[in-house]
């Protein structure tokens, strides 16, 4: 993409009327007492922010020296009977790596399968040796057999470009996969999640977007893997459900983001923040005016675990209602990193436009009315919380040396 020009964009002329952001209070614990997934903030910040590392040395030479950690992380007690056998495909990735630490809080055994395409064994490290912990490097192309009682299917590179990158492969990944954790389910009487994405909905002429909503998607432009992927994946779905009785449960996860998102996947979160923290000029893709909404990742993980303990079968959003502009959140973005009290010195960071991405859906926003009534789920993070964490996580890796 070449660069078109170098100047701060206006704050006023968007495309549709924005709810104004509601102030919202700091979120100091998450999860729900009724499926056992509640927990405190700091539990999780250990995992990710941890005030200390004992299980590596980042040395001024440029090396890092890991170590076998002598205390994991505790977690809740629970008897055999109430422990479930559960499968995380793409554990090892940005969501999967949350979700893994929260069904390990719980007290569950947990089997991570990935590839490690997007994900990294430095996402689930603390677990590794964890006696209710199992780590597999597996392809979900290639079938895959086990005794579990619940399957949640991540595993798809989410970000455009890396899901671009080799469309074929995506296509594979999402429909052989699904296939192949499907016909899993099936033989184990597992419960089978499917993650699908608000790309579903393609370029959507209804906002906000509902469930009930068929979508508007390019069958053959560079998102199609992903967008038609997803959409096979759901009709895999409910056609194992129709025809074999799999019980089903399908999230829509709108745009989310937080700690351990990969610097370089090329999203909108991960790249300005990156490029803020770096004095470089923010990228905003065509002229700024397309919205998403953005939600942290812990409240996406509440939501999951939800939706896999509740009883509904039907497709449910999984999003935060606060839509920003592109350019409103480059703002934002900027301002929360050069304010950010522990931030390296940041020059005066401008934003530049680049040529728009082809097929970028113009505005995106969950409607969360199922999510409420069935879950009793709505995210409780600000954006401006889950960012300033996220913040926070980028710059740790780059003290340690990592990005
Ligand atoms: O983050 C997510 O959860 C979602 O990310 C992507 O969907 P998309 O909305 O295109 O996500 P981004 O690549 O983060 O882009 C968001 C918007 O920012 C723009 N953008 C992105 C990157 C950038 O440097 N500058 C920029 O203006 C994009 O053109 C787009 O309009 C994936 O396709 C979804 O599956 C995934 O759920």
């Amino acid at each position: 993409m070449s660069n078109q020009s170098t100047d701060t964009p206006s704050e006023s002329s968007h495309v549709h009327t924005i709810t104004p952001i509601p102030e919202r209070e700091h979120v100091d614990s998450v999860g729900d007492a009724s499926v056992g997934s509640d927990v405190s903030l700091s539990w999780l910040r250990q995992l990710y922010l941890p005030k200390e590392a004992p299980d590596r040395k980042v040395s001024t030479d440029g090396t890092v020296q890991y170590s076998m950690q002598r205390n994991y992380p505790a977690v809740r007690q629970l008897s055999p009977a109430k422990r479930e056998r559960i499968l995380v495909t793409g554990g090892a990735g940005f969501v999967g790596s949350h979700l893994v630490d929260r069904l390990m809080w719980m007290g569950h055994e947990v089997i991570v399968l990935d590839n490690f395409f997007t994900g990294t064994k430095r996402n689930v490290q603390h677990w590794i040796g964890h006696p209710h912990f199992e780590l597999v490097s597996h392809d979900v192309v290639d079938p895959f057999m086990i005794e579990v009682s619940q399957i949640y299917h991540l595993a798809c590179p989410a970000s455009p470009p890396h899901y671009q990158y080799n469309p074929t492969k995506t296509v594979k990944t999402s429909v052989m996969g699904t296939i192949n954790m499907l016909g899993l389910a099936k033989r184990t009487k597992a419960r089978f999640l499917l993650t699908s994405t608000s790309e579903i909905y393609g370029d959507p002429e209804e906002h906000p977007q509902k469930e009930t909503y068929w979508g508007h998607v390019n069958p053959i432009g560079p998102r199609a893997c992903y967008d038609e992927g997803k959409r096979i994946a759901e009709t895999l779905t409910y056609s194992y459900m129709r025809q074999n009785d799999v019980d089903v449960r399908v999230a829509r996860i709108f745009n989310t983001f937080g700690p351990r998102m990969s610097p370089a996947d090329g999203r909108v979160v991960s790249n300005f923040i990156m490029q803020a923290l770096r004095s470089e000029p923010l990228t905003i893709y065509g002229d700024g005016d397309q919205t998403r909404s953005f939600q942290y990742v812990h409240d996406l993980v509440d939501g999951l675990i939800l939706l896999m303990n509740k009883n509904y079968m039907e497709p449910v959003n999984l999003g935060n209602t606060e839509e920003y502009t592109i350019k409103d959140f480059a703002i934002m973005i900027r301002d929360q990193v050069i304010s950010s009290p522990v931030a390296k010195p940041v020059n005066d960071v401008k934003i530049k436009t680049l040529p728009a991405a082809m097929d970028d859906p113009r505005k995106r926003k969950p409607d969360i009315t199922r999510a409420k009534k069935y879950l009793g789920w709505e995210p409780r993070f600000a954006v401006k919380q889950g960012i300033q964490e996220t913040v926070d996580w980028f710059k740790l890796q780059q003290v340690e040396g990592a990005i």
